[in-house]
């Protein structure tokens, strides 16, 4: 018998331990049937072709099985590679790209052209039907210029440019989309008053997004084994107090801080189980979602 070209060697696995491992995901499947996951894959965790995918594929499993995957993708270190090719370099300020406005070209040109069309391909390519919008598609995403409060001393704010703070979030074009068997692949951008554009962080929008959709879970992809302690242990369960307590002693820095801030927003308002995972383990997404195995760190409201 030939196996296709896209699954993995498991010959060497003895069929009861197939059977078991494949009859595990049933209480998963059952639970999650007709829900919606929201899940962010971050720039970090889409270096690698093989990996990316696994997450395709893992994408369309989902979907096939019966569960509504909504992706928000990101896109840093793609934005910071096309800004080297122009000369150019990025700024941070609290996790947040400062974003003029020959940034916002580059950022709009990244995300919603390479990295969104990349993502809807190999999603089309597993067997999906992924259909890519950015926040300004059915007017989703409406923001507005974000005041950045500095986070030791709140006398002093940052002009961090075109980024945004979400006004609002309609769904509906995302909710359409799902009822039709499509799985959306959505860019972080947003629109404002003047239908200036926003570049507006993509754990913030998966957070946000998750919560407008009511949806089950949010899973973050990221390029670490979750979040980990001062000493770089991984920490596999963080409470609220907890994550209050860190931001405090600054074990959180850069892309880390928008990251933590939403997934507890998200669990705060309702999203049952919120996880940041490593998205360099081979199908981790299938795991989380599916399985009993336990990976990353998962966010607590309380
Ligand atoms: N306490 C922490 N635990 C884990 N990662 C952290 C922590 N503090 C800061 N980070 C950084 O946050 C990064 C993940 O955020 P980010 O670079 O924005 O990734 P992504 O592109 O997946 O959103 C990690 O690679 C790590 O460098
Ligand atoms: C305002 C802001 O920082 N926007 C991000 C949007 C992309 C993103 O969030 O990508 P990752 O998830 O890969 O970090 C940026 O310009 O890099």
């Amino acid at each position: 018998m030939s196996s296709s070209p896209l699954a993995p060697d498991v010959t060497h696995i003895a069929p009861r331990e197939k059977a078991e491992i494949l009859s595990q995901a049933l209480p998963y499947i059952q639970r999650f049937h007709g829900k919606t996951i929201v899940v962010k894959y971050g720039g970090n965790a889409m270096t690698d072709p093989a990996l990316q995918q696994d997450f395709a594929e893992d994408v369309v499993l989902l979907k096939l099985v019966g569960l509504n995957p909504v992706v928000v993708h990101g896109g840093g270190p793609q934005i910071e590679n096309a800004l080297k090719r122009l000369g150019k370099q990025g700024t941070f300020i609290q996790g947040m790209r400062v974003t003029d406005a020959e940034t916002m070209g580059i950022v709009e040109w990244v995300l919603a052209g390479e990295v969104q069309q990349e993502i809807v391909g190999l999603i089309n390519k597993a067997g999906g039907k992924a259909v890519g919008l950015t926040g300004k598609d059915g007017a989703m995403i409406r923001a507005k210029k974000l005041k950045m409060v500095d986070n030791k001393d709140p006398s002093i704010e940052h002009d961090v440019g075109q980024v945004g703070d979400i006004e609002s979030i309609d769904p509906s074009v995302v909710k359409a989309l799902q009822d039709d068997a499509f799985i959306p692949v959505i860019s972080p951008l947003g629109f404002g008053k003047e239908n200036e554009s926003y570049n507006i962080n993509a754990d913030v929008v998966a957070g946000k997004l998750a919560e407008v959709l009511k949806a089950e879970k949010l899973v973050m992809l990221t390029n670490t084994p979750g979040v980990l302690d001062k000493e770089g242990k991984l920490l596999t369960d963080l409470s609220a107090r907890q994550i209050d307590a860190m931001f405090e002693d600054g074990t959180l820095s850069g892309g880390m801080l928008p990251k933590i801030a939403s997934a507890l927003d998200a669990a705060r308002a309702g999203v049952r189980a919120v996880h940041i995972i490593d998205g360099r383990v081979p199908h981790a997404l299938l795991l989380e979602v599916l399985s009993d195995q336990a990976y990353g760190t998962m966010i607590r409201s309380h």
